[in-house]
């Protein structure tokens, strides 16, 4: 038997898949949900709530922790000494800020005392900025304005300048806190200091998550001196090398093997961001395919024949794990805004499902605009959702119609948003918690025309990272392993109703957020 293992550290949890490549199987799958199972963290969504000047962070022990948690839970259900290759992905443009001890410590991890308690002296930066995070608009403006304007940095990193992507977030440390900045030696993401630790040597960062930073050159895919220069003083010495999504960056080490029983020489192919993985997982590798992941964030994605950014400046353009690019939207209203209307009227899922089944499409012309927190796509400020269509359901007091409302406006607001990529979206492949909510899937397949479908391994994130470590390290074919691993749970299937075109609602969307 050689297994592979996909690791998944997104927002809310880490998780992970143990497949058997040459067997077509599945053997093992695990999670650990961040705020249920480490409660002191304070994070019960995966990040410290309340922060101060649109800062959202999260501590990266607690990232640590449930490594240790899903492992030992992964080790109870499969045998782990079967385990041949590993690769995975984190949450992306979230950045470990290290210090000099860092690279002694992750080298010579010590079996019986928790990762946490090993790498937590390591950290020169407490927490870290999360992809929630919208503190760095000043920054933006400064990265932008020093190296000759968004457009400039569009075309060389892919995205105009971010407030969540990691350079403008490394350019706000280094200004509040000189001293942290100084003390810093390294600068990680989430994928490369999971994948660090795993190997425990410091691992490089990939295309695919490095392009989330404001800082790589997509024509030669390498740090951007321009880039670099306009960020913070040093910042080169401070970053790891980039490389292709297929490079090792080492070996399951010694921790690992003694905690979890990992065996020797087991190899580790670089971690990527998880829309990246989830692309290899969705078996969207290559052009065709749009994905649409409903994980904390909502995101729209595909493979690009060649690089297409978003003239609007919304959208972005990362490394495909595979080779190539994709471009991608994302939408920071998703999952959290569906469950604040569905806990503004107490309502479970089955009962915010029941909503979405007792409406009709169009709602009436009842839209929402559910941004419960400054939205991304497009940029707004309000913290406050906007209804429109009438009476009792603009005071609130139409529960169903606002869960409809809420749902139909965030993918007109998605379909609106990603017309740049001009893409057939004749088949839509959905991911991500809220993608088994058949109703939701419902107004997904109705507002964009198209035919959902879900894939029978629904956790695509860690299945591509699975997937990514049997191409790169067993010579697998990704052409095969998506033909047995990709497959389209067609008993799911949902096909568009097409009661309606959702153009009036699109126009009043765009007209109340101006
Ligand atoms: N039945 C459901 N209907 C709608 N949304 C759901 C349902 N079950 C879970 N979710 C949503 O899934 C989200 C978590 O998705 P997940 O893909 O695990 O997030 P992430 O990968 O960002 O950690 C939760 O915030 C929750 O709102
Ligand atoms: O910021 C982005 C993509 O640019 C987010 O999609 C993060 O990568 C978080 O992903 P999820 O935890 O929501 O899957």
């Amino acid at each position: 038997m050689s297994y592979t293992l996909g690791i998944d550290s997104s927002t809310q949890s880490c998780s992970a898949i143990v497949i058997d490549p040459a067997a077509g199987k599945v053997v093992a799958e695990a999670s650990v949900n961040f705020g249920e199972r480490l409660p002191k963290y304070g994070a019960p969504s995966g990040f410290i709530p309340d922060g101060a000047d649109g800062e959202v962070h999260s501590d990266p022990r607690m990232w640590l922790d449930a490594l240790e948690l899903m492992l030992e839970e992964l080790g109870g259900k499969c045998d782990l000494s079967q385990v041949v290759a590993v690769s995975g992905a984190g949450q992306q443009h979230g950045s470990v800020y290290l210090n000099e001890r860092w690279p002694g410590v992750v080298a010579s991890l010590n079996a019986s005392s928790p990762l946490a308690e090993q790498l937590g002296p390591c950290l020169a930066r407490e927490t870290s900025p999360i992809w929630m995070d919208g503190s760095t608009t000043v920054e933006c403006r400064e990265i932008a304005d020093a190296v000759g304007g968004d457009r400039e940095v569009c075309v060389r990193s892919g995205s105009i300048a971010i407030e969540r992507f990691t350079g403008p977030q490394i350019r706000r440390f280094s200004k509040i806190d000189p001293e942290g900045y100084a003390a810093t030696t390294r600068i990680h993401l989430v994928s490369s200091f999971l994948c660090s630790v795993l190997c425990g040597t410091d691992a490089p960062i990939d295309t695919g998550d490095g392009a989330g930073m404001n800082l790589l050159n997509l024509g030669n895919w390498d740090w951007d001196e321009v880039l670099l220069e306009a960020t913070a003083d040093g910042l080169r010495d401070r970053l790891p090398a980039v490389v292709q999504g297929d490079h090792v960056a080492g070996s399951v080490c010694g921790y690992f093997q003694k905690r979890f029983g990992f065996g020797a020489d087991v190899p580790v192919t670089v971690f990527t961001g998880d829309n990246p993985s989830s692309l290899v997982g969705m078996g969207a590798s290559t052009p065709g395919k749009v994905v649409v992941s409903l994980g904390t964030s909502d995101t729209f994605f595909a493979a690009m024949p060649e690089v297409l950014s978003d003239p609007d400046g919304c959208g972005h353009v990362f490394g495909n794990p595979s080779g190539g690019s994709m471009s991608l939207q994302c939408f920071i209203n998703g999952s959290l805004a569906r469950e604040a209307v569905k806990d503004r009227f107490g309502m479970g899922w089955d009962e915010f499902s029941a909503a979405l089944a007792s409406t009709p499409e169009g709602n009436g012309g009842k839209v929402m605009v559910p941004f419960f927190r400054p939205e991304i796509s497009p940029r707004t400020e309000s913290s406050e959702p906007v209804l429109v269509g009438g009476g009792d359901f603009e005071s609130w007091k139409e529960p169903e119609a606002a869960v409809r409302a809420c749902v139909e406006g965030q993918f007109i607001n998605m379909r609106s948003r990603t017309r740049w990529m001009k893409l057939e979206t004749e088949v839509i492949y959905l991911t991500g918690g809220a993608s088994q909510n058949d109703e939701v899937a419902q107004v997904a397949a109705d507002v964009f025309g198209a035919k959902v479908q879900r894939l029978v391994v629904s956790s695509s994130v860690a299945l591509g990272g699975a997937m990514r470590a049997a191409c790169s390290s067993l010579g697998a074919s990704l052409t095969e392993l998506e033909a047995v691993f990709c497959k389209a749970d067609e008993a799911g299937t949902i096909s568009p109703r097409g009661g309606s075109d959702y153009a009036a609602n699109e126009e009043a969307f765009e007209a109340a957020i101006g």
